[in-house]
């Protein structure tokens, strides 16, 4: 079998990307954030405080006849942002792209961070790591992907994302339109349970390029990219009138410099992140100083190759034994 969904852009500066799915027996259709950092598939649902719900949609067992508690079993999840959620489990019929796993374990949010509740069009995450950060207890629950891989025809899916436009995730089959050339890959090692891997160097606008192994984690889930200081400040020092600041958390410059290009490699392969992509956002809309794109990752502990750098490429993600990562330009 195989799978074809949307990627869509959840506003305009491509904070996160949403994917229709549906959950249950009449399916009910939510918008969910396919995400590659984590490993937990939870939504907002009919036992989410009306308080903490603004806007999304929410998945409501009781009116599924195929939904099923799982008694006895919660899970809670905290984020690198300081986001989260916490609650219960139901196994129920799940859809991505006509892909269809009968009992998925569902996490139904009973509590959701600020952050969730402010983002109106996410109704919850599909975790795409690997299966052993999946937080429920007492026992863990297998991603969308470890369900569906006996049947799917080729134990991969492949991650399309577009600039201020739709892209779109595929399972089970590598699409060969949506490339040029040969998919580059490169090993990746699963602990503790990320799609881990190296980088093979990057290049600074037309600059040479620096071989340099950087270890970090493709992270669908993750909007912007974040890699050692050193990287870092080389780029912005080609940037009139950047600075790091303090008060912004990261790096800022004035929305009108002409930002380079930044380059990374996977082996021998390279790809360009084009120059629009890094000049992120407006620091608040009314102001002419904007924030990067590229960010350092010195205080998260772990470099994140996330959606600035992914929409570059055409991913895939693949589940052989041993797994690993490709690239194709696109
Ligand atoms: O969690 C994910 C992917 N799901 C995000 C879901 C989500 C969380 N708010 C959302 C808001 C909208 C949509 C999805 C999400 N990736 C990983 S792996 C390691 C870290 C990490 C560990 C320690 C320190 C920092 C990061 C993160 C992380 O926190 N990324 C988000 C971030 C990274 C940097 C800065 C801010 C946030």
């Amino acid at each position: 079998d195989t799978g074809s969904a949307a990627a869509v852009p959840i506003n305009e500066v491509d904070i996160a990307y949403v994917t229709p799915v549906t959950v249950g027996t009449p399916p009910q259709t939510l918008m969910l954030d396919l995400d590659t950092g984590s490993s937990d598939l939870w939504v907002f649902s009919s036992l989410t405080p009306s308080s903490q719900v603004r806007g999304q949609e929410i998945y409501s067992p009781a009116k599924s006849s195929t939904s099923k508690l799982l008694s006895g079993h919660t899970w809670s999840i905290r984020y690198g942002d300081g986001s989260g959620s916490r609650g219960t489990v139901y196994t129920d019929n799940f859809t991505i792209g006509g892909l269809e796993v009968e009992s998925q374990a569902v996490q139904t949010a009973q509590e959701v961070s600020s952050s969730f509740t402010q983002e109106q069009s996410l109704d919850g995450l599909v975790g795409l790591g690997f299966s052993t950060l999946n937080t429920v207890r007492p026992s863990s629950q297998l991603t969308f992907f470890d369900n569906a891989r006996p049947k799917l025809d080729e134990e991969v899916f492949t991650a399309d994302l577009k600039y201020h436009a739709t892209g779109s995730y595929d399972f089970g089959f590598i699409d060969r339109a949506k490339y040029t050339g040969n998919i580059t890959y490169t090993p990746v090692q699963q602990s503790p349970g990320y799609w881990t891997h190296s980088l093979s160097g990057y290049a600074v606008g037309s600059g040479a390029f620096q071989s340099t192994q950087i270890q970090g984690i493709s992270d669908t889930g993750t909007t912007l990219l974040y890699l050692p200081t050193a990287i870092v400040t080389a780029y912005y020092r080609q940037v009139q009138g950047a600075q790091n600041s303090q008060y912004y958390g990261g790096y800022v410059f004035p929305c009108s410099s002409t930002l380079p290009t930044f380059t990374f490699g996977i082996e021998g392969a390279r790809f360009t992140i084009p120059a629009s992509y890094i000049n992120y956002t407006r620091i608040s809309p009314t102001s002419s100083t904007c924030y990067g794109g590229l960010q350092s990752s010195s205080g998260l502990g772990i470099n994140i190759f996330g959606d600035v750098a992914l929409k570059a490429a055409f991913v895939v993600f693949s589940g052989t034994n041993p797994p690993r990562i490709g690239f194709g330009t696109k």
